[in-house]
């Protein structure tokens, strides 16, 4: 009995439940998919990534990410339902079975993970890590300012008490730390999507200043392709552009970082929806808005396999 067949992706999980659905569909799909510990939480908790891999010493590699901020539930929600669509649809999509032939896939569903247990235990609407130094009583960094590239920019923030606190020093939380160590040790990333939710937007670098990257054409292009692709699902609207552009400064940011580390197609989702419920999004959408992040998601794999 596949207990992954039990598995609601329609619903909401803790932490627990997550990391007993990762086991098991490793095990029942082990043809392809394999779990790695990169490292661990401030709070010890082990930090994991799932491995697609069709054979080979070191393809190519496409990097996602979700639940970096602890409250942003359709995040992870999302990235499950993913998981189960890559191994659902290889062989039988021909364009994600070419990714899966000459590139390797990694997913790293939990990214906070002491950050998402406590929106579960104590506060659902935590947003930052759970580390805590002395000096102050404020918990947890931003993990999404911690990265080196521009860190202490404008667009975060030094003060611990701050919901943007960018940390003591660049790569200061673990896990921050792990993925720029797996990453870096791994050396053939060639995209990178990082997964918030709310507000229905597909941006790339740079967060930390107006300047354009050189090849922002090329990402505004894709972009343009990857919103019609999610579009054409369940007609839902996203803008696309840079996130200094789009959105806002933002400093130390994981695409920044990414993109600066030779990363050129670094892309960041908010996905659904754009504020009626914000984090709250009703478990009824996490299935509609993990199909249509799938065809974003697909349309810039493929353009990373072409290019
Ligand atoms: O927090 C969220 N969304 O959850 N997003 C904003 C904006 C953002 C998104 C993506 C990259 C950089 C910046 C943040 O302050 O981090
Ligand atoms: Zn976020």
């Amino acid at each position: 009995e596949r207990s992954t067949s039990s598995f609601s992706y329609s619903a909401y999980h803790n932490l627990e439940e997550i990391y007993s659905w990762t086991d098991n569909f490793v095990m029942e799909h082990s043809d392809i998919v394999s779990k790695i510990q990169i490292g661990n939480s401030f709070e010890n908790r082990p930090i994991l990534v799932l491995k697609f891999s069709t054979g080979g010493p070191r393809h190519p590699a496409i990097w996602i990410d979700t639940g970096i901020h602890a409250r942003e539930w359709i995040t992870h929600a999302t990235g499950i339902w993913t998981a189960n669509k890559i191994v659902s649809d290889y062989g039988k999509d021909p364009i994600l079975t070419d990714i899966l032939k000459a590139m390797d896939i990694f997913i790293e569903l939990v990214t906070n993970p002491d950050g998402f247990a406590f929106t579960h235990s104590m506060n659902r609407l935590w947003r930052k890590n759970k580390s805590i130094r002395p000096g102050t009583f404020c918990i947890g960094v931003d993990l999404n300012r911690n990265w080196k590239s521009g860190f202490g920019g404008n667009g975060s923030n030094s003060k611990p008490c701050s919901e943007t606190y960018h940390g003591p020093f660049p790569q200061s939380e673990p896990e921050v730390a792990a993925i720029v160590k797996f990453i870096t040790a791994h050396g053939n990333f060639k995209a990178l999507i990082s997964i918030h939710s709310y507000s229905q937007m597909l941006m790339y670098p740079y967060g930390r200043s107006l300047e354009p990257v050189s090849n922002q054409r090329e990402l505004y292009s894709l972009a343009k392709d990857a919103v019609k692709a999610l579009f054409e699902v369940h007609r839902t609207e996203y803008i696309f552009g840079s996130i200094s552009t789009t959105l806002y400064v933002a400093s130390g940011i994981t695409v920044d970082w990414a993109y600066d580390s030779g990363i050129k197609y670094a892309f960041s989702f908010e996905l659904r929806d754009t504020g009626h419920y914000g984090f709250l999004l009703p478990a009824t959408q996490i299935i509609p808005t993990a199909q249509e992040t799938w065809m974003a998601i697909r349309t810039v794999m493929e353009h990373t396999l072409t290019h």
